[in-house]
């Protein structure tokens, strides 16, 4: 396990790090989510002993890194792929590896395996496609067969198989029972490979909590409506109609509208009583992706001048009515529904009690930043601290690769 505790990293008068307390429990994928610049190379690399905490502490297995005996066969990391002497066959950068932690060289071979990498072994990495150079330094973190592994964006640069096989790399990696822990923006690859997120936002956790929790905490519930597409003029009705009633009304792509603030029964009984026909009425949750943008919202340092939503808001289709703004409330972007205590969760029956279509009830409203973590105590861990130095595990893992400028 892993376990930082009030952990801390100042550069000069920059905090990239602030008082960050969280576990990282064996058994399963942790996901490390946050905007660019969050803090969490900054942490991983404390988690590491490449960085020294300004204040705090982290430890793997109830030791700071560098104190862990045998650290480099214990744990296995990725932090930046290219941090390897181009120069080097791929082969030998890992049997260079190898020696250093005392592991056997048949390993190398195995986890070349592992990699895909067998067959370009002999070839230097300088030449390696950016894909190429991640399996490689996946193969070096896998090296000493360790308990603990971190990687930094692992799927930076993989095609659609390697993005699986990473996926699945993760999965069954936890499954024996490893500690897992891999930062990313891919959302949707992260809500499909990791169980538990931590989530930060300029340094601090914002989260931390199941990805199933976290999408229900921070999204709203919203209902896809269709009218009839050769009637567009019901489908303008029924919008009106719906937003005079206080629901939030976007138009979606496909000509259907995303109506948040009003339970279905309610869509139903409006649209009966405008007398409009209905094609779909559909209860949905919103993504990982819809639902990190959501909370991350404010703790973005770097947006673009352009409209940081273009891309994500939905293109009207050709002829609809731009999005009707609810009276009194501003116009959220699809991606940022309202919070659940101004209205979220439509279809959630109240806490505690099951949902009209026999869904769980209303989440809690998302965790302050500062409130207790709910889920942190689910199964207490007791921070491993044995009396004698762990055993070291039988096969013997890499040094962490570290990124250029980590020498400090
Ligand atoms: N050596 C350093 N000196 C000064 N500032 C630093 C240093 N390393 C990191 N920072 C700053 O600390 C903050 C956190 O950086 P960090 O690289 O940890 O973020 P990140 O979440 O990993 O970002 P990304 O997702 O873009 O990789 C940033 O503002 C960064 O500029």
């Amino acid at each position: 396990m892993i376990e930082a505790v009030g952990l801390t990293k100042r550069y000069g008068d920059k905090t990239a790090v602030y008082n960050l307390s969280f576990q990282v429990r064996p058994g399963s994928v942790t996901g490390f989510l946050g905007p660019n610049g969050s803090g969490k190379s900054t942490t991983m690399r404390m988690i590491l002993g490449l960085d020294n905490p300004t204040a705090g502490h982290v430890t793997i297995g109830g030791y700071p890194y560098r104190k862990l005996p045998n650290a480099p066969r214990q744990v296995g990391a990725l932090l930046d792929a290219k941090a390897v002497h181009g120069g080097r066959a791929a082969r030998n950068h890992l049997v260079s590896l190898a020696q250093l932690s005392g592991i056997p060289a048949r390993r190398v071979d195995e986890v070349l395996g592992v990699v895909g990498l067998q067959d370009v072994a002999g070839k230097r990495s300088k030449g390696f496609s950016l894909g190429m150079g991640q399996r490689l330094g996946i193969a070096a973190a896998l090296l000493g067969d360790p308990q603990v592994l971190l990687f930094d964006e692992p799927v930076n640069g993989l095609d659609p198989e390697g993005i699986l096989w990473v996926r699945n790399l993760m999965k069954s990696l936890a499954a024996e029972g490893r500690t897992v822990f891999v930062s990313s923006h891919l959302m949707s690859e992260m809500a499909l490979t990791a169980d538990h997120l931590i989530v930060i936002g300029r340094g601090q956790l914002l989260a931390d909590m199941s990805v199933k929790d976290f999408i229900a905490a921070n999204s709203a519930g919203f209902a896809r409506v269709r009218t009839p597409d050769t009637e567009p003029q019901l489908r303008e009705k029924l919008a009106g109609a719906l937003t005079e009633a206080g629901g939030h009304v976007l138009p979606e792509q496909d000509g259907a509208l995303r109506v948040t603030g009003l339970p279905l029964p309610r869509i139903s009984d409006i649209a009966h009583d405008t007398d409009v026909r209905l094609w779909e009425l559909s209860p949905h949750q919103a993504s990982l992706e819809e639902a990190y943008m959501r909370m991350t919202q404010g703790a973005v340092d770097y947006r673009s001048t352009t409209d940081q939503k273009a891309g994500l808001q939905q293109q009207l289709p050709p002829g609809a009515q731009p999005p009707m703004p609810v009276p009194g409330q501003g116009q959220p972007g699809w991606y940022a529904p309202p919070p659940p205590q101004q209205g979220g969760q439509p279809f959630a029956a109240p806490q505690g009690q099951p949902g009209p279509y026999g869904g769980p009830g209303a989440p809690a409203a998302a965790p302050a930043a500062d409130a207790p973590n709910p889920y942190a105590q689910q199964t207490p861990q007791a921070p491993q601290a044995p009396a004698q130095p762990p055993a070291a595990p039988a096969p013997s893992a890499p040094a962490a690769l570290t990124k250029p400028e980590d020498a400090r």
